[in-house]
């Protein structure tokens, strides 16, 4: 799917805060986790305030790119691996640590970094049903053709009336 979906998900910077709130009150209870892996750069926002609510200061990045243009998902690249000192922790494939992203969609990111750390605990703040069943935990599910837009990508716009024909 992509931004010409037929249906669209508007996300607000506060919408945004809560569901990652929510989501780390899901966390707090899955744990425990002694580090957090970012999938970026979506993974970024959430694990900062994952990272707050849990107390969680050990933060790594895992790179992946898969979205080239905003119409095609283009070959997943992953730009940066995972450090050593992170793949070392618990009993080395992902016990104990928390893999954070905004969403999944065709679950295609998520399986990539799964590969990496089998027993990690996967988090994404949306899921999409083809995505669902890479994640244990998210916190709001919409359909396969809805596309997220997210409060980093988006800016104040003017919005016609709902109803045609109206002034404006
Ligand atoms: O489940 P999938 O179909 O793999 O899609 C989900 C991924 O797509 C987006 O990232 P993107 O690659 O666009 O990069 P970005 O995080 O840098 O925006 C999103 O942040 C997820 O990481
Ligand atoms: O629905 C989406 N929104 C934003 N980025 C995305 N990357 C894959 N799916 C989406
Ligand atoms: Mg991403």
């Amino acid at each position: 799917m992509s931004p010409t979906s037929p249906k669209a998900f508007p996300v607000s910077w506060d919408q945004f805060h809560r569901d990652c709130r929510a989501l780390a009150w899901r966390l707090a209870s899955a744990g425990p986790f002694e580090a957090i892996v970012c999938i970026t750069r979506g993974g970024l926002v959430p694990a900062a305030i994952v990272a707050r609510e849990l107390d969680l200061r050990l933060i790594e990045s895992v790179c992946i790119a898969s979205y080239h243009d905003y119409k095609n998902q283009g070959d997943l690249q992953v730009l940066k691996d995972i450090a050593p000192s992170i793949k070392a922790v618990g009993d080395g494939q992902g016990k104990g640590v928390l893999v954070i992203d905004d969403l999944t969609d065709t679950g295609k990111t998520a399986k990539i970094v799964r590969d990496m750390l089998p027993n990690a605990h996967f988090a994404a703040v949306y899921a999409k049903p083809a995505g669902r069943p890479l994640i244990d935990t998210f916190v709001t599910e919409v359909s396969q053709d809805t596309w997220i837009y997210f409060p980093w990508d988006m800016g104040l716009a003017y919005q016609a009336p709902i109803r045609e024909g109206s002034a404006g």
